[in-house]
């Protein structure tokens, strides 16, 4: 039999952590266990302080000059830059601007122009909605010959491509179970057979090491506010491969992604690089607290992230078992932590009530419809008392039977 975890134990891995100094760059309100960074990362002092002086002195002093003085007109390609070093990608290759659902929109488009003579997008049932979504919007603009979404099982994804597949459309990390695909292995198969790789990166950048270039992959998108901590609805990113600059032609013609904005021509010419993917105005104060946000990563090896995140989420679980759990709550996790990213779920009849309950005592995780609790595991802020007390916590919730409340009957729309 394997010996207890005690507390003595947690206090010597958060001894021993090397990240640990991290946290105390992030505000952490007072009694709250935040395990939810994997919907909305913590806010960091350094992006508090960069969007007040944004707001303070390059707006409210220096005005439109700022976008001169203060480079702002460059914040696309910067913050793009930054994000590319936590992906593996040289320099000039991400640009960070829109949601994730305008980027694969652009990204999708191009991508069937690379293609001609395929129509089929190749993604996964389980796939966050609005990825598939936007396929299907554009298969309502272009017709069924020019875009046609297949769903399959993600168990199904690799063996499902063919010489029909113009882009497989993969999420390295699915939100609900938290399974990691094999992107690299996914990607070299889709070349085989011809077609592009698109990945989301919504769940794996800034968590897990990634390595796009090295891996091929041709197209990738992601968000900002989770694990990269850029804030509520900043702006995401989207990577394309150089190789393709060349040839692509993204269908949101903004000025922002004309090869000479200020000319103000009639006439469209896309830049011929990464520019090409900006639309309109970038968001200043949003871009700003991303870009303020990722100095958190400054000197941090994303090999030492992954692998506290693995003892973070093993911890956890251990601890589900040591108090006895695991029969109410079903982990729908991969067990092998190398197949799944940086949140454990849970399926529970009532998983929308224990949450709630859990936020109540101070727990903050999330529930996905429709019986999923999920947990999430940011190595930066996280620590492992963090996961110690969380464990706890959840113990005394169904111990009670606080997730039974009345109250709780009726959902909210978000956690
Ligand atoms: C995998 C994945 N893709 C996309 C999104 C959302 O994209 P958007 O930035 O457009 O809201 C999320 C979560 O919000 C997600 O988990
Ligand atoms: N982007 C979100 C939002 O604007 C509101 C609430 C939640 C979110 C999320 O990030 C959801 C998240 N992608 C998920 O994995 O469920």
């Amino acid at each position: 039999m394997t010996r207890s975890i005690t507390k003595k134990d947690i206090s010597r891995l958060d001894e021993q952590d090397p990240l640990a100094s991290r946290r105390g760059q992030f505000h952490l309100p007072a009694d709250t266990i935040y395990l939810d960074g994997n919907s909305l990362g913590l806010m960091s002092y350094a992006t508090q302080q960069r969007v007040a002086d944004t707001t303070t002195t390059q707006w409210g002093e220096h005005l439109i000059t700022s976008w001169n003085r203060h480079n702002w007109i460059q914040l696309p390609q910067q913050v793009g830059n930054k994000i590319g070093r936590l992906i593996g990608v040289a320099d000039g290759q991400v640009v960070c601007c829109d949601s994730i659902s305008v980027n694969l929109f652009k990204v999708l488009a191009a991508a069937l122009q690379l293609q001609p003579g395929r129509n089929q997008i190749l993604s996964t049932v389980d796939n966050f909605p609005t990825d598939l979504y936007m396929v299907q919007g554009l298969e309502q603009l272009l017709g069924a010959s020019r875009c046609h979404l297949v769903m399959v099982e993600e168990s199904e994804l690799a063996n499902s491509i063919s010489e029909k597949t113009a882009a497989v459309l993969a999420t390295e990390v699915n939100f609900r179970t938290g399974r990691r695909l094999d992107l690299q292995a996914l990607t070299a198969t889709a070349q085989l057979h011809g077609a592009l790789m698109i990945a989301d990166l919504a769940h794996s950048a800034g968590v897990m090491p990634v390595e796009l270039d090295n891996w091929q992959v041709d197209f990738a998108i992601g968000c900002t506010y989770k694990y990269l901590n850029g804030g509520p609805g900043a702006p995401a990113f989207v990577y394309a491969a150089k190789r393709h600059h060349r040839a692509l032609q993204q269908p949101l013609c903004g000025w922002m992604g004309h090869v000479r904005p200020f000319d103000f021509s009639p006439h469209y010419e896309a830049a011929d690089d990464m520019t090409q993917f900006l639309s309109g105005t970038p968001p200043v104060l949003s871009m700003c607290a991303v870009d303020a946000a990722l100095e958190a990563f400054d000197g941090v090896s994303l090999a030492e992230v992954r692998s506290k995140s693995i003892q973070l989420s093993e911890l956890f679980h251990s601890l589900i078992e040591q108090h006895g759990l695991s029969n109410e709550l079903h982990l729908i996790s991969p067990t092998d932590p190398v197949t799944r990213g940086s949140q454990l779920s849970y399926r529970h009849e009532h998983a929308y009530g224990i949450c709630q309950a859990l936020i109540e005592a101070g727990v903050i995780a999330d529930f996905r419809a429709p019986d999923y609790l999920r947990f999430g595991f940011a190595p930066l802020y996280t620590s492992y008392a963090d996961v110690w007390d969380a464990a706890g916590v959840l113990k005394d919730v169904l111990a009670s039977k606080a997730h039974l409340d009345p109250r709780w009957q009726q959902r909210n729309t978000v956690t």
